[in-house]
Protein backbone atom coordinates (compact mmCIF):
# COMPACT_ATOMS: atom_id res chain seq x y z
CA UNK A 1 0.00 0.00 0.00
CA UNK A 2 1.12 3.23 -0.66
CA UNK A 3 -0.49 7.21 0.49
CA UNK A 4 -0.42 10.08 -1.03
CA UNK A 5 0.04 13.01 0.49
CA UNK A 6 -1.96 16.77 0.29
CA UNK A 7 0.44 18.98 1.91
CA UNK A 8 -1.91 22.10 2.96
CA UNK A 9 1.02 24.02 4.76
CA UNK A 10 0.79 26.97 2.45
CA UNK A 11 -3.20 27.14 2.89
CA UNK A 12 -4.92 25.53 5.72
CA UNK A 13 -1.24 25.82 7.56
CA UNK A 14 -1.54 29.79 6.37
CA UNK A 15 -4.84 30.02 7.87
CA UNK A 16 -3.01 29.86 11.37
CA UNK A 17 -4.02 32.79 13.46
CA UNK A 18 -1.34 35.64 13.34
CA UNK A 19 0.17 33.79 9.99
CA UNK A 20 0.56 35.21 6.65
CA UNK A 21 3.50 34.87 3.99
CA UNK A 22 4.58 36.61 1.17
CA UNK A 23 4.59 35.26 -2.44
CA UNK A 24 8.35 35.20 -1.53
CA UNK A 25 8.11 33.05 1.08
CA UNK A 26 5.31 30.84 -0.25
CA UNK A 27 8.02 29.76 -3.16
CA UNK A 28 10.68 29.08 -0.17
CA UNK A 29 8.56 26.55 1.37
CA UNK A 30 6.95 24.88 -1.58
CA UNK A 31 10.00 24.56 -3.50
CA UNK A 32 11.08 22.94 0.12
CA UNK A 33 8.05 20.56 -0.17
CA UNK A 34 8.64 19.18 -3.51
CA UNK A 35 12.16 18.32 -2.71
CA UNK A 36 10.36 16.76 0.49
CA UNK A 37 8.69 14.59 -1.60
CA UNK A 38 4.94 15.73 -1.20
CA UNK A 39 2.34 14.64 -3.88
CA UNK A 40 0.08 17.46 -4.04
CA UNK A 41 1.16 21.20 -2.77
CA UNK A 42 -1.97 22.86 -1.81
CA UNK A 43 -0.30 26.55 -2.28
CA UNK A 44 -3.15 28.74 -1.28
CA UNK A 45 -7.03 29.99 -2.08
CA UNK A 46 -6.15 31.91 -5.25
CA UNK A 47 -9.67 34.17 -4.69
CA UNK A 48 -7.96 35.36 -1.04
CA UNK A 49 -5.79 38.30 -2.33
CA UNK A 50 -3.45 39.58 -5.23
CA UNK A 51 -0.47 38.64 -3.08
CA UNK A 52 -1.71 35.17 -2.80
CA UNK A 53 -2.49 34.60 -6.35
CA UNK A 54 1.46 35.91 -7.50
CA UNK A 55 2.76 33.32 -4.42
CA UNK A 56 0.61 30.32 -6.70
CA UNK A 57 1.59 31.72 -9.98
CA UNK A 58 4.94 31.80 -8.86
CA UNK A 59 4.87 28.23 -7.27
CA UNK A 60 2.97 27.32 -10.55
CA UNK A 61 5.65 28.42 -12.87
CA UNK A 62 8.13 26.55 -11.50
CA UNK A 63 7.57 22.99 -13.30
CA UNK A 64 7.96 21.23 -9.89
CA UNK A 65 6.87 17.71 -9.10
CA UNK A 66 4.54 17.96 -7.40
CA UNK A 67 0.74 18.71 -8.34
CA UNK A 68 0.03 22.57 -7.53
CA UNK A 69 -3.27 23.07 -6.10
CA UNK A 70 -5.55 25.77 -4.83
CA UNK A 71 -8.20 25.44 -2.79
CA UNK A 72 -11.88 26.63 -3.88
CA UNK A 73 -15.66 27.58 -2.33
CA UNK A 74 -18.08 26.24 -4.80
CA UNK A 75 -18.07 29.56 -6.37
CA UNK A 76 -17.19 30.12 -9.86
CA UNK A 77 -15.16 33.15 -9.28
CA UNK A 78 -12.73 30.95 -7.08
CA UNK A 79 -12.29 28.10 -9.83
CA UNK A 80 -11.49 31.15 -11.88
CA UNK A 81 -9.10 32.69 -9.59
CA UNK A 82 -7.62 28.93 -9.37
CA UNK A 83 -7.52 29.12 -13.27
CA UNK A 84 -5.84 32.58 -13.87
CA UNK A 85 -2.87 30.51 -11.65
CA UNK A 86 -2.10 27.71 -13.62
CA UNK A 87 -3.03 25.20 -11.50
CA UNK A 88 -2.97 21.60 -11.48
CA UNK A 89 -6.20 20.86 -9.57
CA UNK A 90 -8.68 22.62 -7.10
CA UNK A 91 -9.54 21.32 -3.43
CA UNK A 92 -13.16 22.11 -4.29
CA UNK A 93 -14.98 22.31 -0.77
CA UNK A 94 -18.48 22.14 0.24
CA UNK A 95 -20.08 22.47 3.01
CA UNK A 96 -22.35 19.55 3.93
CA UNK A 97 -23.35 19.96 7.41
CA UNK A 98 -26.69 20.67 8.50
CA UNK A 99 -25.27 22.73 10.40
CA UNK A 100 -23.20 24.68 7.62
CA UNK A 101 -26.12 24.40 5.58
CA UNK A 102 -28.89 26.20 7.86
CA UNK A 103 -26.90 28.91 9.54
CA UNK A 104 -23.35 29.65 7.36
CA UNK A 105 -24.62 28.96 3.49
CA UNK A 106 -28.43 29.41 4.35
CA UNK A 107 -29.52 26.87 1.76
CA UNK A 108 -30.75 23.67 1.28
CA UNK A 109 -29.62 20.20 0.72
CA UNK A 110 -30.78 20.37 -3.24
CA UNK A 111 -29.11 23.96 -3.42
CA UNK A 112 -25.57 22.63 -2.58
CA UNK A 113 -25.59 19.56 -3.94
CA UNK A 114 -26.72 21.68 -7.63
CA UNK A 115 -23.72 23.92 -6.37
CA UNK A 116 -21.02 21.44 -6.32
CA UNK A 117 -22.35 19.39 -9.41
CA UNK A 118 -21.94 22.39 -11.37
CA UNK A 119 -18.88 23.64 -10.11
CA UNK A 120 -17.42 20.35 -10.42
CA UNK A 121 -18.34 19.88 -14.03
CA UNK A 122 -16.69 23.77 -14.61
CA UNK A 123 -13.84 23.27 -13.20
CA UNK A 124 -13.02 19.70 -15.03
CA UNK A 125 -14.23 21.21 -18.23
CA UNK A 126 -11.68 23.66 -17.90
CA UNK A 127 -8.67 20.77 -17.42
CA UNK A 128 -8.12 21.04 -13.71
CA UNK A 129 -8.11 17.79 -11.79
CA UNK A 130 -10.97 18.46 -8.88
CA UNK A 131 -10.78 16.55 -5.30
CA UNK A 132 -14.31 17.63 -3.90
CA UNK A 133 -14.30 18.19 -0.60
CA UNK A 134 -16.88 18.03 1.92
CA UNK A 135 -16.38 20.57 5.12
CA UNK A 136 -17.71 19.30 8.77
CA UNK A 137 -18.35 16.14 6.85
CA UNK A 138 -18.17 14.32 10.62
CA UNK A 139 -21.25 15.96 11.19
CA UNK A 140 -23.15 15.68 8.34
CA UNK A 141 -26.09 13.14 7.22
CA UNK A 142 -24.07 9.91 6.04
CA UNK A 143 -26.84 10.06 3.19
CA UNK A 144 -26.37 13.41 1.77
CA UNK A 145 -22.49 12.98 2.22
CA UNK A 146 -22.87 9.18 -0.17
CA UNK A 147 -24.99 11.55 -2.60
CA UNK A 148 -22.73 14.40 -2.82
CA UNK A 149 -19.87 12.75 -3.30
CA UNK A 150 -21.44 9.87 -6.00
CA UNK A 151 -23.21 13.05 -8.13
CA UNK A 152 -19.69 14.73 -7.85
CA UNK A 153 -17.70 11.59 -9.36
CA UNK A 154 -20.74 11.75 -12.01
CA UNK A 155 -19.77 14.78 -12.34
CA UNK A 156 -15.96 14.46 -12.95
CA UNK A 157 -14.41 14.67 -9.55
CA UNK A 158 -11.15 12.73 -9.74
CA UNK A 159 -10.94 12.46 -5.86
CA UNK A 160 -13.38 13.20 -3.53
CA UNK A 161 -12.31 13.86 0.68
CA UNK A 162 -14.14 14.06 3.98
CA UNK A 163 -13.10 16.80 6.26
CA UNK A 164 -13.29 16.27 10.21
CA UNK A 165 -13.18 19.96 9.88
CA UNK A 166 -13.62 20.57 14.01
CA UNK A 167 -11.69 17.63 14.99
CA UNK A 168 -14.95 15.39 16.35
CA UNK A 169 -13.99 11.95 15.04
CA UNK A 170 -11.99 9.40 17.43
CA UNK A 171 -10.04 6.99 15.80
CA UNK A 172 -13.03 4.34 16.03
CA UNK A 173 -15.64 6.44 14.47
CA UNK A 174 -12.70 7.49 11.97
CA UNK A 175 -12.03 4.07 10.81
CA UNK A 176 -15.90 3.38 10.34
CA UNK A 177 -16.71 6.47 8.53
CA UNK A 178 -14.02 6.69 6.17
CA UNK A 179 -14.65 2.79 5.51
CA UNK A 180 -18.20 3.64 4.44
CA UNK A 181 -16.97 6.22 2.08
CA UNK A 182 -13.89 4.56 0.88
CA UNK A 183 -15.89 2.45 -2.07
CA UNK A 184 -17.59 5.20 -3.73
CA UNK A 185 -15.59 4.69 -7.06
CA UNK A 186 -13.07 7.42 -6.67
CA UNK A 187 -9.93 7.98 -4.10
CA UNK A 188 -11.05 9.11 -1.43
CA UNK A 189 -8.88 11.47 0.71
CA UNK A 190 -8.97 12.20 4.95
CA UNK A 191 -8.67 16.07 6.28
CA UNK A 192 -8.43 16.02 9.84
CA UNK A 193 -8.75 18.76 12.40
CA UNK A 194 -6.41 18.30 16.28
CA UNK A 195 -9.17 20.49 18.12
CA UNK A 196 -9.14 16.97 20.82
CA UNK A 197 -5.50 16.26 19.88
CA UNK A 198 -6.31 13.21 17.95
CA UNK A 199 -5.71 14.29 13.98
CA UNK A 200 -2.99 11.89 13.55
CA UNK A 201 -4.58 8.88 14.86
CA UNK A 202 -8.26 9.76 13.12
CA UNK A 203 -5.91 10.16 10.37
CA UNK A 204 -3.92 6.50 10.40
CA UNK A 205 -7.61 4.92 11.54
CA UNK A 206 -9.13 6.28 8.36
CA UNK A 207 -5.97 5.05 6.31
CA UNK A 208 -6.35 1.42 7.16
CA UNK A 209 -10.21 2.20 6.85
CA UNK A 210 -9.31 2.18 2.95
CA UNK A 211 -8.41 6.39 2.29
CA UNK A 212 -5.07 6.49 0.28
CA UNK A 213 -4.59 10.35 0.74
CA UNK A 214 -3.92 12.22 3.41
CA UNK A 215 -4.16 15.81 4.29
CA UNK A 216 -1.10 17.34 6.22
CA UNK A 217 0.45 20.38 7.15
CA UNK A 218 4.28 20.43 8.66
CA UNK A 219 4.42 20.93 12.51
CA UNK A 220 0.89 20.37 12.32
CA UNK A 221 -0.03 24.18 11.97
CA UNK A 222 -3.54 25.30 10.51
CA UNK A 223 -6.55 26.99 12.31
CA UNK A 224 -7.38 26.69 15.56
CA UNK A 225 -5.51 23.78 17.42
CA UNK A 226 -4.29 22.51 13.19
CA UNK A 227 -3.74 19.82 11.50
CA UNK A 228 -2.37 16.28 11.39
CA UNK A 229 0.96 16.73 11.43
CA UNK A 230 3.21 15.46 8.20
CA UNK A 231 5.68 14.50 10.11
CA UNK A 232 3.86 12.19 12.96
CA UNK A 233 1.49 10.52 10.51
CA UNK A 234 4.23 9.77 7.75
CA UNK A 235 6.91 8.61 10.54
CA UNK A 236 4.10 6.18 12.15
CA UNK A 237 3.14 5.30 8.58
CA UNK A 238 6.77 3.75 7.84
CA UNK A 239 7.82 3.10 11.47
CA UNK A 240 4.66 1.40 13.06
CA UNK A 241 2.10 0.56 10.26
CA UNK A 242 4.96 -0.46 7.27
CA UNK A 243 3.09 1.97 4.57
CA UNK A 244 5.31 3.55 2.04
CA UNK A 245 5.06 7.37 1.05
CA UNK A 246 6.96 9.03 -1.39
CA UNK A 247 8.33 11.92 1.30
CA UNK A 248 11.94 11.84 1.73
CA UNK A 249 11.80 11.23 5.31
CA UNK A 250 15.71 12.55 6.37
CA UNK A 251 14.47 15.50 5.30
CA UNK A 252 11.36 16.24 7.81
CA UNK A 253 13.64 17.98 10.61
CA UNK A 254 15.15 20.74 8.45
CA UNK A 255 11.63 21.17 6.66
CA UNK A 256 9.99 21.49 10.00
CA UNK A 257 12.55 24.11 11.00
CA UNK A 258 12.29 25.51 8.06
CA UNK A 259 8.42 26.29 8.20
CA UNK A 260 8.52 27.40 11.93
CA UNK A 261 11.22 29.78 11.18
CA UNK A 262 9.22 31.19 7.81
CA UNK A 263 5.34 31.17 9.95
CA UNK A 264 7.25 32.32 13.25
CA UNK A 265 4.92 29.34 14.81
CA UNK A 266 7.98 27.66 16.91
CA UNK A 267 7.14 24.66 18.68
CA UNK A 268 7.01 22.86 21.75
CA UNK A 269 10.18 20.81 22.48
CA UNK A 270 8.17 17.97 23.36
CA UNK A 271 6.82 17.48 20.32
CA UNK A 272 6.70 13.94 18.03
CA UNK A 273 9.81 13.76 15.77
CA UNK A 274 10.94 17.26 15.31
CA UNK A 275 11.01 18.54 18.86
CA UNK A 276 14.08 19.52 20.15
CA UNK A 277 13.28 17.14 22.68
CA UNK A 278 12.70 14.35 20.27
CA UNK A 279 15.66 12.68 21.16
CA UNK A 280 16.90 14.18 23.92
CA UNK A 281 17.93 12.31 27.42
CA UNK A 282 18.27 13.76 30.62
CA UNK A 283 17.41 11.07 32.95
CA UNK A 284 20.31 9.23 34.06
CA UNK A 285 19.10 5.52 33.48
CA UNK A 286 17.68 6.50 29.63
CA UNK A 287 20.66 8.57 28.94
CA UNK A 288 22.85 5.05 30.08
CA UNK A 289 20.49 2.72 27.98
CA UNK A 290 21.06 4.99 25.45
CA UNK A 291 24.51 5.16 25.40
CA UNK A 292 24.60 1.12 25.66
CA UNK A 293 22.30 1.10 23.01
CA UNK A 294 20.30 3.81 21.34
CA UNK A 295 16.65 1.49 20.73
CA UNK A 296 16.60 1.19 24.12
CA UNK A 297 14.58 4.58 24.70
CA UNK A 298 14.77 5.78 21.05
CA UNK A 299 11.46 4.09 18.88
CA UNK A 300 14.19 5.51 15.77
CA UNK A 301 17.32 6.75 15.01
CA UNK A 302 17.10 10.89 15.09
CA UNK A 303 19.39 9.93 11.78
CA UNK A 304 16.04 8.31 10.09
CA UNK A 305 14.34 12.51 10.34
CA UNK A 306 17.43 14.16 9.66
CA UNK A 307 17.51 14.94 13.74
CA UNK A 308 19.97 14.61 16.14
CA UNK A 309 20.85 13.22 19.66
CA UNK A 310 21.05 14.85 22.69
CA UNK A 311 22.43 14.15 26.50
CA UNK A 312 21.22 17.16 28.90
CA UNK A 313 23.03 17.71 31.63
CA UNK A 314 21.02 18.70 35.04
CA UNK A 315 19.18 17.31 38.07
CA UNK A 316 18.51 13.57 36.79
CA UNK A 317 21.79 13.17 34.94
CA UNK A 318 24.08 9.98 35.49
CA UNK A 319 27.89 9.49 35.43
CA UNK A 320 27.45 7.50 32.51
CA UNK A 321 26.32 10.63 30.62
CA UNK A 322 28.35 12.84 32.48
CA UNK A 323 31.43 11.61 31.62
CA UNK A 324 30.39 11.37 27.52
CA UNK A 325 29.79 14.98 27.69
CA UNK A 326 32.80 15.81 29.12
CA UNK A 327 34.70 13.56 26.74
CA UNK A 328 32.82 15.55 23.71
CA UNK A 329 34.17 18.84 25.61
CA UNK A 330 37.83 17.52 25.60
CA UNK A 331 37.96 17.50 29.53
CA UNK A 332 39.40 14.41 30.68
CA UNK A 333 38.91 13.53 34.83
CA UNK A 334 39.92 11.02 36.94
CA UNK A 335 36.62 9.19 38.54
CA UNK A 336 37.11 11.10 42.05
CA UNK A 337 37.03 13.95 39.96
CA UNK A 338 33.82 12.94 38.13
CA UNK A 339 32.22 11.95 41.20
CA UNK A 340 32.73 15.73 42.64
CA UNK A 341 31.30 17.45 38.85
CA UNK A 342 28.31 14.63 39.35
CA UNK A 343 27.76 16.21 42.72
CA UNK A 344 27.77 19.77 42.06
CA UNK A 345 25.80 19.58 38.68
CA UNK A 346 22.42 17.42 40.74
CA UNK A 347 23.21 20.40 43.44
CA UNK A 348 22.78 22.99 40.62
CA UNK A 349 19.50 21.07 39.77
CA UNK A 350 18.19 20.71 42.74
CA UNK A 351 18.35 24.54 42.39
CA UNK A 352 16.04 24.26 39.69
CA UNK A 353 18.48 25.44 37.28
CA UNK A 354 19.74 24.06 34.15
CA UNK A 355 23.41 22.79 33.21
CA UNK A 356 24.27 24.40 30.28
CA UNK A 357 28.01 23.39 28.76
CA UNK A 358 29.27 26.69 30.03
CA UNK A 359 28.50 25.93 33.53
CA UNK A 360 29.69 22.17 33.09
CA UNK A 361 32.79 24.09 31.58
CA UNK A 362 33.14 26.33 34.55
CA UNK A 363 31.96 23.60 37.49
CA UNK A 364 34.89 20.70 35.87
CA UNK A 365 37.56 23.47 35.67
CA UNK A 366 36.76 24.13 39.45
CA UNK A 367 37.14 20.70 40.44
CA UNK A 368 40.57 20.03 38.38
CA UNK A 369 41.65 23.28 40.24
CA UNK A 370 42.37 24.95 36.96
CA UNK A 371 41.35 28.51 37.90
CA UNK A 372 43.31 28.34 41.64
CA UNK A 373 45.76 31.17 39.96
CA UNK A 374 44.23 33.54 37.76
CA UNK A 375 46.73 34.92 35.47
CA UNK A 376 44.43 37.92 35.14
CA UNK A 377 42.81 40.41 37.48
CA UNK A 378 40.52 43.62 37.34
CA UNK A 379 41.89 46.07 39.80
CA UNK A 380 39.83 49.13 37.83
CA UNK A 381 37.58 49.63 35.14
CA UNK A 382 35.78 53.08 34.35
CA UNK A 383 33.64 53.64 31.56
CA UNK A 384 32.21 57.52 30.17
CA UNK A 385 29.21 57.14 28.08
CA UNK A 386 26.61 59.64 27.30
CA UNK A 387 24.88 61.63 24.15
CA UNK A 388 27.93 64.10 23.46
CA UNK A 389 31.20 61.55 24.14
CA UNK A 390 32.54 58.67 22.43
CA UNK A 391 32.10 55.75 24.63
CA UNK A 392 35.38 55.61 26.33
CA UNK A 393 36.69 53.03 28.83
CA UNK A 394 39.82 52.62 31.26
CA UNK A 395 41.13 49.55 32.84
CA UNK A 396 43.72 48.24 35.37
CA UNK A 397 44.57 45.09 35.36
CA UNK A 398 46.87 42.50 37.00
CA UNK A 399 48.60 40.38 34.04
CA UNK A 400 50.82 38.05 35.23
CA UNK A 401 51.39 40.15 38.51
CA UNK A 402 51.96 43.32 36.45
CA UNK A 403 49.83 46.84 36.66
CA UNK A 404 48.85 47.18 33.20
CA UNK A 405 46.76 50.19 32.27
CA UNK A 406 45.46 50.91 29.08
CA UNK A 407 41.89 53.34 27.92
CA UNK A 408 40.22 52.50 24.67
CA UNK A 409 37.30 53.70 22.55
CA UNK A 410 34.10 52.22 21.59
CA UNK A 411 30.57 52.17 20.14
CA UNK A 412 29.21 51.63 23.32
CA UNK A 413 30.53 51.73 26.87
CA UNK A 414 30.98 47.66 26.46
CA UNK A 415 32.77 47.80 23.34
CA UNK A 416 35.17 50.34 25.08
CA UNK A 417 35.91 48.13 28.01
CA UNK A 418 36.30 45.20 26.01
CA UNK A 419 38.24 46.80 23.43
CA UNK A 420 40.51 48.55 26.80
CA UNK A 421 41.50 45.13 28.10
CA UNK A 422 42.21 43.58 24.92
CA UNK A 423 44.40 46.03 24.18
CA UNK A 424 45.66 45.32 28.21
CA UNK A 425 46.38 41.79 26.95
CA UNK A 426 47.73 42.51 23.70
CA UNK A 427 51.53 41.95 24.39
CA UNK A 428 50.57 38.79 26.79
CA UNK A 429 48.04 36.40 25.08
CA UNK A 430 46.43 36.48 21.02
CA UNK A 431 42.85 36.08 22.02
CA UNK A 432 40.22 36.78 19.87
CA UNK A 433 36.64 37.39 20.93
CA UNK A 434 34.39 35.15 18.74
CA UNK A 435 31.05 35.51 20.05
CA UNK A 436 28.97 37.74 22.41
CA UNK A 437 26.00 37.38 23.49
CA UNK A 438 23.60 39.14 25.68
CA UNK A 439 19.72 38.13 27.61
CA UNK A 440 17.69 40.18 29.87
CA UNK A 441 17.13 37.50 32.58
CA UNK A 442 14.44 39.36 34.32
CA UNK A 443 12.15 41.79 33.18
CA UNK A 444 12.95 45.63 33.72
CA UNK A 445 15.76 48.08 33.77
CA UNK A 446 17.16 46.35 36.76
CA UNK A 447 17.48 43.13 34.94
CA UNK A 448 19.47 40.21 35.89
CA UNK A 449 21.67 40.42 32.51
CA UNK A 450 23.42 37.13 31.18
CA UNK A 451 26.10 37.47 28.97
CA UNK A 452 27.80 34.25 27.39
CA UNK A 453 30.72 35.06 24.80
CA UNK A 454 32.86 32.97 22.74
CA UNK A 455 36.81 33.55 23.20
CA UNK A 456 39.37 31.58 21.07
CA UNK A 457 43.16 31.07 21.39
CA UNK A 458 44.90 29.27 18.60
CA UNK A 459 42.95 26.28 18.34
CA UNK A 460 41.46 26.48 21.49
CA UNK A 461 37.68 27.81 22.00
CA UNK A 462 36.23 28.29 24.89
CA UNK A 463 32.93 29.35 26.17
CA UNK A 464 32.28 31.64 29.66
CA UNK A 465 29.34 33.54 31.07
CA UNK A 466 28.41 36.19 33.65
CA UNK A 467 25.23 36.99 35.05
CA UNK A 468 25.33 40.54 36.81
CA UNK A 469 22.73 43.41 37.20
CA UNK A 470 25.51 45.49 35.24
CA UNK A 471 25.58 44.72 31.25
CA UNK A 472 29.13 46.26 31.66
CA UNK A 473 30.56 44.39 34.48
CA UNK A 474 28.90 41.36 33.37
CA UNK A 475 30.28 41.88 30.11
CA UNK A 476 33.46 42.55 31.49
CA UNK A 477 33.95 39.51 33.91
CA UNK A 478 32.59 37.11 31.58
CA UNK A 479 35.59 38.21 28.97
CA UNK A 480 37.94 38.01 32.04
CA UNK A 481 36.99 34.21 33.23
CA UNK A 482 37.49 33.31 29.41
CA UNK A 483 40.75 34.57 29.16
CA UNK A 484 41.82 33.13 32.63
CA UNK A 485 40.38 29.67 31.59
CA UNK A 486 42.41 29.94 27.98
CA UNK A 487 45.09 30.70 29.85
CA UNK A 488 44.76 27.88 32.72
CA UNK A 489 44.91 25.38 29.77
CA UNK A 490 48.17 26.87 28.29
CA UNK A 491 49.86 25.68 31.91
C1 LIG B 1 -12.58 24.97 6.81
C2 LIG B 1 -11.73 25.86 5.98
O1 LIG B 1 -10.57 25.89 6.16
S1 LIG B 1 -12.48 26.80 4.79
C3 LIG B 1 -11.21 27.75 4.09
C4 LIG B 1 -11.04 29.04 4.78
N1 LIG B 1 -10.22 29.87 3.96
C5 LIG B 1 -10.51 31.11 3.70
O2 LIG B 1 -11.47 31.66 4.21
C6 LIG B 1 -9.61 31.77 2.71
C7 LIG B 1 -9.48 33.24 2.91
N2 LIG B 1 -10.77 33.86 2.75
C8 LIG B 1 -10.96 35.02 2.09
O3 LIG B 1 -10.04 35.63 1.60
C9 LIG B 1 -12.36 35.51 2.02
O4 LIG B 1 -13.13 34.89 3.06
C10 LIG B 1 -13.01 35.22 0.65
C11 LIG B 1 -12.28 36.03 -0.41
C12 LIG B 1 -12.92 33.73 0.33
C13 LIG B 1 -14.49 35.60 0.66
O5 LIG B 1 -14.60 36.88 1.18
P1 LIG B 1 -16.04 37.59 1.24
O6 LIG B 1 -16.67 37.57 -0.10
O7 LIG B 1 -15.79 38.94 1.84
O8 LIG B 1 -16.97 36.66 2.17
P2 LIG B 1 -16.81 36.23 3.68
O9 LIG B 1 -15.48 35.63 3.87
O10 LIG B 1 -17.14 37.36 4.59
O11 LIG B 1 -17.96 35.14 3.81
C14 LIG B 1 -17.82 33.88 3.18
C15 LIG B 1 -18.89 33.71 2.09
O12 LIG B 1 -18.59 32.50 1.38
C16 LIG B 1 -19.67 31.55 1.55
N3 LIG B 1 -19.06 30.25 1.61
C17 LIG B 1 -18.30 29.74 2.60
N4 LIG B 1 -17.85 28.54 2.26
C18 LIG B 1 -18.33 28.29 1.03
C19 LIG B 1 -18.16 27.20 0.15
N5 LIG B 1 -17.39 26.17 0.48
N6 LIG B 1 -18.76 27.25 -1.05
C20 LIG B 1 -19.53 28.32 -1.39
N7 LIG B 1 -19.69 29.39 -0.60
C21 LIG B 1 -19.10 29.36 0.60
C22 LIG B 1 -20.33 31.99 2.85
O13 LIG B 1 -21.65 31.50 2.95
C23 LIG B 1 -20.27 33.50 2.68
O14 LIG B 1 -21.22 33.83 1.67
P3 LIG B 1 -22.20 35.12 1.77
O15 LIG B 1 -21.30 36.28 1.50
O16 LIG B 1 -23.17 34.89 0.67
O17 LIG B 1 -22.80 35.12 3.13
C1 LIG C 1 -11.60 22.33 3.99
C2 LIG C 1 -11.00 22.37 5.28
O1 LIG C 1 -9.90 22.87 5.44
C3 LIG C 1 -11.72 21.81 6.41
O2 LIG C 1 -12.90 21.48 6.27
O3 LIG C 1 -11.13 21.71 7.48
Amino acid sequence: MQVRVLDTTLRDGEQTPGVSLTPEEKLRIALKLDSLGVDIIEAGSAITSEGEREGIRMITSEGLNAEICSFARAVQDDIDAAISCDVDSVHLVVPTSDLHLQHKLRKTEEEVLEQAVQCTEYAAEHGLTVELSAEDSTRSRMEFLRRIFTEGIQAGADRICACDTVGMLTPERSYEFYGELSGLGAPLSIHCHNDFGLAVANSLAGLRAGASEVHVTINGIGERAGNAALEEVVVALYSLYDVKTNINIEMLYETSRMVARMTGVYLQPNKAIVGENAFAHESGIHADGVLKKAETYEPITPELVGHRRRFVMGKHIGKHALRKRLDELGLKVSDEKLMEIFRRVKALGDMGKCVTDVDLQAITEDVLGLMEDKVVDLEEVTIVSGNRVTPTASVKLKVDGNEVLEAGTGVGPVDAAIVAIKKSLADFADITLEEYHVDAITGGTDALIDVIIKLRRGDRIISARSTQPDIIMASVEAFLSGVNRLLAYED
